[in-house]
């Protein structure tokens, strides 16, 4: 691929390529943009098809965070790493530290977490070599198991997006229909379930879907059926790319809000759905509970002040739906230009941010 042709179109910072002969370590970091603060996103590891592929995730996905930490509010900029490897194989201890070592270089402008394929005992590895690590085990201050967190952030959006499509936030009484009811979905549930709404539920996992069934009195049906079920609102919680040309004609409700990332399989299905009437929450912007939670291990953790934050993705999807109406345009566009106004309002303030950036880092330096 042409890389700089790429960068340049799409603004980024800067790449780092990682090679450790010793541990087998091939990483790619990179910097999408630290307008707001040093970029943070997590470290994938996986096994691509090709040197080009493994360029283009981790530039897609630095670019993603950028957004992501924007439209959260958080003083982060975007970033995410990708390691090329099987992480079922490949991993060891030289690997990740050698990385830390790299990312240590860096010098702050990039922080990094867990994501596909990288757990909290790697991140701990990656924290004996710098303090630019989130997401460590709970005995160097981490905030532990951002599931719950991210569930409580999607409840919230929900409840916003909802308040635009019904006139009302409570969600006592709606038909709620949940695709996969893993890690955040189970917690989401338990939310919507004390709130009275009535759930459908379905997942690949036959134990995941009766352990919904017993805690909440949730519905089954197939996998495949979840999308033209009677009900109000999709909470897509499973896998990306599920709002598509097979599934829109299928679907009844008027909201879709749900924790998965990439629902659209292409931008021209926000824009097909948003004509339909359906309040799309953006995926990114409802999403963001799993990210807030780690950033606010920079300050030392504290639930309480992460939940506070977390708190405001209700406003932050009640902005959203506010530029749509505004710019008449669809809530995934309205979505990027809530980040992208922040991020152009904050550049021409860039020499307050720095000081705050040094407190942060300050903080964080052992
Ligand atoms: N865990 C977190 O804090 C965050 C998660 N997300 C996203 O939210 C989604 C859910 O994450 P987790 O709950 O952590 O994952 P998980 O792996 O615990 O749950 C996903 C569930 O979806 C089910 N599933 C897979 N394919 C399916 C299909 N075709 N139909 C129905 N069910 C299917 C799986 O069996 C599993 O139970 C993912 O897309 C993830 O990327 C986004 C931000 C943060
Ligand atoms: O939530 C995390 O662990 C890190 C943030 C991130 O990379 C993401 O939200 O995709």
């Amino acid at each position: 691929m042409e890389i700089f042709k790429y960068m340049e179109t799409y603004d980024y910072e800067q790449m780092v390529i990682c090679q450790d002969k010793q541990s087998g370590l091939k990483a790619i970091i990179c910097i999408h943009d630290t307008t707001l603060g040093p970029a943070l996103g997590g470290t994938r590891m996986w096994t691509y098809d090709s040197e080009d592929a493994a360029i283009e995730d981790a530039l897609r996905l630095a670019r993603g965070m950028t957004y992501k930490n924007a439209a959260a509010g958080l003083n982060l900029g975007g970033g995410k790493t990708v390691i090329i490897g099987d992480p079922k194989k490949d991993k060891n201890e030289e690997m990740f530290r050698a990385f830390g070592r790299y990312i240590q270089g860096l010098n702050g402008r990039y922080i990094t977490a867990e994501d596909v394929g990288t757990t909290v005992e790697d991140m701990d590895l990656i924290y004996q070599e710098t303090p630019f690590v989130t997401g460590v085990s709970p005995a160097f201050g981490s905030s532990g198991n951002p599931s719950p967190v991210t569930a409580y952030g999607v409840y919230r959006g929900m409840k916003a997006a909802a308040k635009e499509a019904f006139g009302t936030d409570s969600l006592e009484g709606k038909t709620i229909a949940v695709q996969g009811v893993g890690h955040v979905a189970f917690t989401l549930c338990k939310h919507l379930h004390e709130e009275g709404a009535s759930l459908i539920v379905t997942d690949i996992n036959k134990e995941a879907v009766q352990r919904a069934v017993d805690a909440f009195g949730a519905k089954a049906v197939e996998p495949s059926e979840i999308y033209s079920v009677d009900c109000d609102i999709f909470a897509p919680c499973a896998l990306g790319a599920i709002i598509n040309d097979e599934t829109i004609p299928q679907l009844k409700a008027k909201v879709i809000a749900g924790a998965a990332n990439n629902q659209l399989r292409e931008t021209t299905h926000g824009d097909l759905i948003h004509e339909m009437g359906i309040v799309y929450a953006p995926d990114y912007v409802i999403n963001a509970g799993g990210v807030i939670n780690v950033a606010d291990e920079l300050n030392g953790y504290n639930r309480d002040r992460a939940m506070r934050k977390v708190e405001t993705i209700y406003d932050n999807i009640e902005k959203v739906i506010e530029i749509s109406k505004r710019d008449k345009i669809p809530t995934y566009l309205a979505a990027d230009r809530l980040a992208e106004e922040r991020i152009e309002r904050m550049r021409k303030s860039r020499s307050q941010f720095l000081l705050n950036e040094r407190h942060i880092l300050s903080q964080r330096v052992r």
